[in-house]
Formats: structure tokens, sequence, C-alpha cells
């Protein structure tokens, strides 16, 4: 069955555009962070806190691989690093799977990030000059396996139709 998987950085907006997508095609939204929350009936954060990472990681890579292997069409938005972890980039080119990357710039990112991190574990306690230089050099090196997707578009000084209408027109 058919998956839509919108990848990208923390805050590049898949969640919120993923949501949207799914309102006008009417193919279900399934957030990989939620499904994970769900499974392991903890949040981001307490599974971070209670078992570290690398559990993380695992549970996200399992989890990835069920939702790819359901027989339901689906638009799965992605964790920021799930593409960058267990080979997931691999996935992205799956048969029957579109994968698109949202692609923002620092600035984007910083901004919708900075009054928005108490639940995203790997920036909540950094302050605010910190978190420019992490998602700087954090960027730098995901986007390797970013580019991986299928799909690349452009987030940056769009509105949330605008990018919808965007990878409508890759889907059509
Ligand atoms: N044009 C836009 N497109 C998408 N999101 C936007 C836009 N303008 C502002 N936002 C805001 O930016 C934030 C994007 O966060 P969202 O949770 O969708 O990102 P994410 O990529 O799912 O992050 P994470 O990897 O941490 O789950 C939201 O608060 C959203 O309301
Ligand atoms: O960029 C990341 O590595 C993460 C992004 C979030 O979506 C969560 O999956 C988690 O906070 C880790
Ligand atoms: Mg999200």
């Amino acid at each position: 069955m058919k998956k839509i998987i919108l990848l990208g950085y923390m805050g590049c907006g898949k969640s919120t555009i993923a949501q949207n997508l799914s309102k006008i095609t009417n193919i279900p939204f399934l957030d990989l962070d939620k499904c994970i929350e769900n499974k392991a009936n903890l949040s981001i954060n307490e599974i971070f806190e209670q078992f570290g990472e690398i559990h993380f990681r695992k549970l996200e890579h399992e989890i990835f691989v069920e939702l790819l292997q359901s027989s339901e069409n689906s638009i799965i938005g992605l964790g920021g690093g799930t593409p960058c972890y267990a080979n997931n980039h691999e996935l992205l080119k799956s048969d029957d799977v579109t994968s698109v990357y949202l692609k923002a710039s620092i600035d984007t990112l910083y901004e919708r990030l900075v009054h928005n991190k108490s639940k995203r574990p790997l920036i909540a306690n950094m302050n605010e000059e910190e978190m420019r230089e992490f998602i700087a050099k954090h960027l730098f090196d995901r986007s390797y396996y970013y580019n991986h997707a299928q799909h690349k578009v452009t987030v940056d000084n769009k509105t949330i139709e605008e990018t919808v209408q965007d990878i409508l027109e890759i889907l059509a």
C-alpha cells in the first residue's frame, strides 16, 4: 500500500504539514513520534530520560518498519532524526513509498524551535546561542540522510497551505 513520508529537521513542519495534507487527501496521517509514545506508553522525553537515546532509536526503527509494512495507505510524519539512524534512510526509496524532505534553513528552524523546545529532548536545555550553533552543525550532519528522500520541498517563507500545495503537485 502507498506511503507518503515526510521528513526533515525538528520544527520543519512534518507534523503540521502532514495533518493538513491528510485533511485534503483523506489519507490517514500517522506521526511516528506519537506511535512510539503510544507503544511505549511514555512521552519521548520520558523514553530518553529513562532508557536513553539508543533505546529510543531502536524503538523508532522497529515502529517505522511496522508502519511501512502495514496494509493501509498512509501519510507518515517521521521524527527529526529517523532517517539518520539504523539505515532508515534506505527505506525512503522502498516500493510504494513517496518520500519528501521538508527543507528549512537554520533561521527558519531557529525561529520555530526557540519558543517551542521543551518537548524536544535534544535541545530542551540549551540557551539561545547554544541552540543556534547546535542546529547549524546538526543540520549539516543530517543533510546527507535527508537528501536520500525522493523529493525535496523548501519550506522557508511559505504558508502551510503553500507547502501542502507543493506536495500535492509531487503526488499528482
Ligand atoms: N509555514 C509553516 N509550515 C509549517 N509549520 C509552521 C509554519 N509556520 C509556523 N509553523 C509552526 O512551526 C512548528 C512546526 O512544528 P512541527 O511540530 O510541525 O514540526 P516537526 O517537523 O513535526 O517537528 P518534530 O521533528 O520535533 O516533531 C509548529 O509549531 C507550526 O505551527
Ligand atoms: O531530531 C531528533 O533526533 C528528534 C526529533 C523528534 O521528532 C523526536 O523523534 C525526538 O525528540 C528526536
Ligand atoms: Mg513532529
